[in-house]
């Protein structure tokens, strides 16, 4: 054996493998790609409707990786050529959803059938040609806390039984249907059921990820630059687009929701000893998340803020937030999870796998890069005069 040949944690040899990449085009699969290309002999089989946060990776041809990439631009919706290379792949991994809380009540029928009619199809040419599955579910799938429902000052709201969220022992809470808000929670449920439905009855190798708020360079993107000027893309970009345009962060219904939110870079380290170990991640659902960086939106706001202030050299506004109720910044049927801490201890026995970044310093790459990618083309946004 070379002493270049990379073991897995039980110290065997790591084959090259085929990955079959759906969503790749999107902030985590941009990610994964350049990991896996920089730093693997794996070859990638990228499928999206989109490739420009992928774009540095596909050209030119020169780049190191020439030939481990391919780009198929195909919506899974309706596109015979998945199969064939679900097919032509050892693993399979999806990342295709819907997944900007703006949707969910907005759309929630193309909400529901991105997470999990658009999935089934996934799931079935996995199981029937015996291929190995990792798919993304989400945090969300826990809903709301069972201390939520408590009143404000039990102490039982302080008792970690009551709010830690453990993959194999925490129920899924959801709100009424009318709160539409959950229908891509339930979706992402269901699927979940059914993956591991198929792993139960047919013996489907599958890894279900849940991430807990992964954020970093790429996510989402910045209203009237790189998106619709009217779109609500996920609150590290809201944020970003308020402190880029030296506008007032909007704290919905106040911003006292909890969040732990982990650097992307991180997490990515997770999904890579999935991918490299399936002999400890089949059969798992992995909960990835860093429940060091608890916030409320409002001291997420906050410490943004000051971040970007230092990166940016930019002076902060002397009212640097504003409250806005969700109906009026999300529409009817919005709803909330109110905390989100999961619990390490699966992957922590099955991989071995910690976070590293705190909130402060992942902030700080994070908003240097945004100011470095859209200060300039945010100026000159603002400076377009509009038409109408
Ligand atoms: N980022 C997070 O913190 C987070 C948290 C929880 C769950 N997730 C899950 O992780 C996955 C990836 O999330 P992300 O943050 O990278 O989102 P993203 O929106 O950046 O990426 C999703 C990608 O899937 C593609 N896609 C969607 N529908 C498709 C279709 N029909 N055919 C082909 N491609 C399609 C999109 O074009 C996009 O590039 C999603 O399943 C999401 O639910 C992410
Ligand atoms: O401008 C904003 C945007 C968002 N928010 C609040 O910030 C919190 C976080 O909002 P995000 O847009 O990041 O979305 P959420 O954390 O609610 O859900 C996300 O979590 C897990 C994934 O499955 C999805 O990517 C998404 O559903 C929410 O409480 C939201 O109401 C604001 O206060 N102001």
């Amino acid at each position: 054996m070379s002493s270049s040949t990379k073991v897995d944690l039980d110290g065997n040899p790591i084959k090259a493998m085929t990955i079959c990449m759906i969503g790749a085009g999107g902030f985590i699969g941009s990610h994964l790609c350049e990991k896996l290309l920089s730093t693997t002999s794996h070859t990638i089989l990228a499928v999206d409707v989109y490739n420009d946060k992928i774009k540095h990776l596909l050209e030119p041809e020169s780049l190191p990786w020439n030939g481990r990439i391919q780009f198929h631009r195909i919506n899974i919706k309706h596109d015979s050529r998945l199969e064939g290379l679900i097919k032509m792949a050892d693993l399979t991994i999806n990342l295709a959803a819907i997944c900007t809380p703006a949707d969910y009540n907005t759309r929630p029928l193309d909400t529901i059938y991105s997470n999990f009619i658009d999935a089934l199809p996934v799931v079935k040419y996995c199981s029937e040609n015996n291929k190995r599955l990792i798919h993304f579910s989400t945090c969300e799938i826990y809903g709301k806390t069972i201390g939520s429902f408590l009143p404000k000052d039990h102490p039982l709201r302080q008792d970690p039984e009551f709010f830690i969220l453990k993959e194999d022992v925490s129920p899924c809470i959801f709100g009424p249907i009318e709160k539409q808000r959950w229908s891509y929670a339930c979706a992402k449920q269901l699927i979940e059921r059914l993956i591991y439905a198929e792993g139960a009855e047919n013996g489907l190798e599958f890894t279900i990820v849940r991430p807990f708020n992964w954020i970093g360079p790429r996510m989402d993107f910045i209203p009237g630059v790189d998106g619709p000027s009217e779109g609500v893309p996920r609150v590290l970009a809201c944020f970003s687009n308020n402190l880029l345009r030296g506008e007032p962060l909007k704290l919905v219904d106040g911003g006292e929701s909890q969040r732990t939110f982990i650097y992307i870079k991180d997490a990515i380290e997770a999904v890579m000893l999935m991918i490299e170990n399936p002999a400890r991640a089949n059969g798992q659902i992995f909960n990835v998340g860093n429940p060091n960086n608890e916030v409320t939106v409002k001291q997420l706001a906050e410490m943004m803020t000051e971040v970007y202030s230092k990166v940016s050299g930019e002076p902060s506004l002397e009212s640097p937030t504003i409250d806005v109720s969700s109906k009026e910044f999300y529409g009817e049927g919005y709803d909330d999870s109110d905390k989100r801490i999961p619990d390490m201890t699966i992957i922590n026995k099955q991989l071995g796998w910690n976070p590293k970044t705190s909130l402060w310093d992942l902030l700080e790459s994070t908003l240097t890069y945004q100011h470095t990618t859209y200060a300039e083309a945010v100026k000159q946004a603002i400076a377009k005069p509009t038409s109408s």
